[in-house]
């Protein structure tokens, strides 16, 4: 199955995109294919053996649309020149359609004023009330400015489908042609009884409305991207490369991995790489969003699109092209942004029968309102009223716009969602589960401590220090790789270890010198019936630090005890307290053991914890706290999967007794090996510091290791879904209300009925609002 980008153009509102989906699923071989009318995107998965790129995009042309496909190439790019062209040459007609019709309309107006307010007003010549003027001055707005309205709604009959340009069609040109037969045959109208009133300003002022709507409308949307554009525009356009001994400055396209780049102070870094010579500190706050500089020497990494600030460097490029940071950044905010949310489900549904009900509620109108009154006029007002206040876009536009608002927003505050539904879900967060290690705390511990049972005579120390260090070098974890650093510092060289093996969340043990040695907790090492009566003292006094506290045997005997301290971000207190302020019940995971899990935790005010919990019990956790709920997504059974294979999973007691397990459970972890519980939780935060980032597991990524991120992604995420609520209920206030008032159900009992004009007008505004209204989420901050 490959999965496929498509960039649509000729979608004029929610109707069609459901259209291009019905089309796109069509073609044999596509499995799965969503539009999304905010982004003018479509994300279609399909068989490459039976169908291509080709294929579907002459079924969705044959349709009436374009598609192309949307190349890794032309992604850093945005759209090339050609496309641009077009955009603009399509953009100025528009205009000059509209500044034609608008002062017809005008004119037309004016012209039945006296009409329509009853006065005679001796300053309008009376010619301007000539129903043939009126009908030369109207042509050319009905089917020249109303041109595309034509074509489209063509378009749409022949695949046998409606779309709002149906509606318009039909209602301009009922009022249209209507008028034409009382301008001719006015006596035909006379002999039946009826007064052969014209109604052209009606189709000439509901056009010029809904081609001005239309043209704000797309002026708007085009900001709602403009997110992706200040990221792409993040880019360096050239690098200074060293080829053959010699410095040349080249465009960035053309930088080759492995090249040598140079960049001094206050250059932007053109690709992703390592540093290999000189040192500096770095401004990568538009990558991550951490406002301090990162300070960077030879082995660092750098990101492309970040600044140089004070020193020259030079790095060698690792990553180019789309395979950099930035540019996967950019492909996760646009398929983010195309994602469509669950909350918009409903307005899709409506939307999808929406056209052929309005134009049955149209003739019923007509039919009631002709044999009641036998009233022409009257009954055509009404039915043409109800075709065009019943155009459902506002509704298609609801929810699109909001999210990419939302997920570009996002993106510059270094929070990556991944698609519509984690934003929706990150707001009915109820209870959130932090990691300790790398999380809380910066997850770089440093020995603090070390203690032997023989003392420090005949350099003992030191050879203990010998066999822990040449057993955890073969570990990756953190720890060990504290002990490890420890173990240099010191001067000391480490032997070879034999038969080394890792036993997830209690230690490691391997063969050195003949003894076998075993570096773990202490339950694990009880568990191996070993005698862990020693240093009482020194383990409760730092594990009152917050520190871990690693038991050392050597020959199933306890030999020596550590201390490792890992500090807490500056960020975490902070955060914590802001996620309990905003309603949250914040709780703590981790392997380590309870004490020193209790110690981190008092410092930043948590009170429910789960110690002492193994890698792979913590999906269990996550899952015990959602109330035993499985979950759908593909990811989310892999978790479940690992939970069964435990059989003697035994459920930890937390500290304190937790909430009723049934609330929206988040997870934030650092997202290497809490990936099974980050796929399991509802929301899952991945915290991916510099580069390193498993986007994969998680719902949102934090690309600094910033835990503020958390509170800003929820503030985005009800910010949004308010945004969202905002713009539905209004998009269905106005056709549930729109519809009945312009049908004429009010008028016995109140004598409401709506002008076609006015109909007209808040139609093509509704649209308008919607898109504004969303525009107003680019103001958020937290
Ligand atoms: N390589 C190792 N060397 C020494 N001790 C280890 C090693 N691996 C695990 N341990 C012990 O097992 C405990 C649990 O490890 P685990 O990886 O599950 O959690 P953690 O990284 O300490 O904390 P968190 O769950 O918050 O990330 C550690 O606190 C440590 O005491
Ligand atoms: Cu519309
Ligand atoms: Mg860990």
């Amino acid at each position: 199955m490959d999965i496929l980008t498509l960039k649509l153009r000729g979608m004029s509102c929610a109707s069609c995109a459901k259209r291009i989906e019905k089309t796109i699923l069509s073609v044999t071989g596509v499995s799965e294919c969503s539009v999304n009318f905010g982004a003018e995107q479509a994300v279609v998965k399909y068989n490459p053996r039976k169908t291509n790129l080709n294929k579907i995009q002459s079924t969705v042309e044959a349709a009436g649309y374009s598609a192309y496909s949307l190349e890794d190439e032309d992604m850093m790019t945005g759209e090339d020149d050609a496309e641009k062209a077009v955009r603009l040459a399509e953009l100025r007609n528009l205009k000059i359609k509209l500044a034609v019709a608008a002062v017809i309309s005008i004119l037309l107006i004016i012209g039945s004023l006296p009409m329509m307010i009853g006065v005679h007003l001796p300053f309008i010549p009376a010619s301007l009330h000539n129903p043939w003027l009126q009908l030369i001055l109207t042509t050319p707005v009905q089917f020249w400015c109303g041109y595309k309205f034509y074509i489209n709604s063509w378009k749409a009959l022949k695949s046998r489908s409606a779309t709002m340009d149906t509606l318009i069609v039909l209602g301009t040109s009922a009022a249209y042609f209507y008028s034409l037969l009382a301008t001719i045959f006015p006596a035909f109208f006379v002999n039946q009884g009826l007064m052969p009133e014209v109604y052209y300003e009606t189709a000439a002022v509901v056009i010029t409305l809904i081609s001005l709507g239309k043209l704000l409308e797309s002026r708007a949307r085009g900001q709602t991207s403009e997110a992706i554009r200040q990221l792409i525009g993040l880019q360096a356009r050239d690098a200074r490369v060293i080829r053959g001994g010699k410095e040349i400055d080249i465009p960035i396209q053309e930088v080759r991995i492995d090249d040598i780049i140079l960049v001094r102070p206050g250059e932007k870094i053109p690709v992703d790489g390592e540093v290999i010579e000189g040192n500096s500190t770095v401004d990568e706050s538009m990558v991550t969003g951490e406002s301090l500089p990162n300070k960077k020497v030879p082995g660092d990494e750098v990101i492309g699109a970040t600044i140089n600030k004070t020193g020259s460097f030079k790095f060698r490029a690792t990553r180019i092209g789309k395979d950099t940071f930035l540019a996967q950044i950019v492909q996760l905010v646009q398929q983010a942004q195309g994602s469509s949310a669950p909350i918009q489900r409903l307005a899709d549904q409506v939307t999808g029968w929406f056209v052929p009900a309005v134009i049955s509620i149209a003739v019923v109108t007509f039919i009631v309102w002709f044999s009641v009154t036998r009233n022409l006029s009257l009954s055509l007002i009404t039915t043409v009223g109800v075709l065009i206040i019943a155009c459902p876009c506002a509704l298609g536009l609801a929810t699109p716009t909001s999210v990419m608002v939302g997920t570009g927003k996002g993106a510059e505050n270094g929070i990556l969602i991944k698609d519509a539904t984690s934003l929706e879900m990150a707001h009915k967060i109820k209870m959130i589960v932090l990691d300790k290690t790398g999380t809380l705390t910066e997850g770089k511990p440093t020995v603090t401590d070390f203690v032997t049972v023989n003392g420090t005579a005949n350099n003992n120390e030191m050879k203990l220090l010998q066999l822990v260090a040449a057993v955890e070098r073969n570990s990756e974890h953190p720890l060990a790789e504290a002990i490890v650093n420890y173990t240099r510092s010191q001067q000391v060289n480490f032997p070879e270890a034999k038969d080394f093996q890792a036993f997830a969340g209690s230690g490691v043990q391997g063969v050195v010198k003949n003894q076998l040695v075993q570096i773990g907790t202490q339950r694990w090492l009880e568990e191996l019936s070993i005698n862990t009566s020693y240093f009482q003292q020194y383990k409760a006094t730092w594990e009152a630090a917050g520190k871990t506290v690693v038991w050392i045997a050597v020959e199933g005997k306890i030999e020596g005890l550590m201390g490792i301290a890992d500090a807490l971000k500056p960020s975490s207190q902070d955060a914590v307290k802001a996620l309990q302020k905003m309603g949250l019940e914040v709780v703590m995971l981790t392997g380590d053991n309870r004490q020193t899990a209790e110690a981190i935790a008092s410092q930043v005010n948590i009170n429910n914890i789960f110690a002492q919990v193994r890698p792979d019990e913590k999906v269990a956790v996550i899952k015990s706290l959602q109330g035993g709920r499985g979950r759908d997504k593909e990811t989310r059974r892999q978790g479940d999967k690992e939970t069964r294979r435990n059989k003697n999973f035994s459920f930890p007691t937390p500290h304190s007794p937790l909430p009723t397990p049934h609330s929206l459970v988040a997870m934030v972890g650092d997202g290497i090996n809490d990936a099974p519980a980050l796929a399991q939780a509802d929301v899952g935060f991945a915290i991916g510091t510099g580069t390193d980032i498993a986007i994969a597991a998680s719902d949102i990524t934090l690309i600094s290791g910033d835990l503020q991120g958390i509170v800003t992604a929820i503030k985005l995420s009800r910010a949004t879904i308010r945004n969202i609520r905002q713009n539905l209920f209004f998009a269905f206030i106005y056709n549930v209300a729109g519809i009945p008032i312009a049908a004429g159900v009010f008028y016995p009992i109140f004598g409401w009925l709506l002008n076609p004009i006015i109909a007209g007008g808040a139609m093509a505004f509704s649209s308008v609002f919607v898109v504004t209204n969303a525009l107003r989420l680019r103001n958020f901050h937290n």
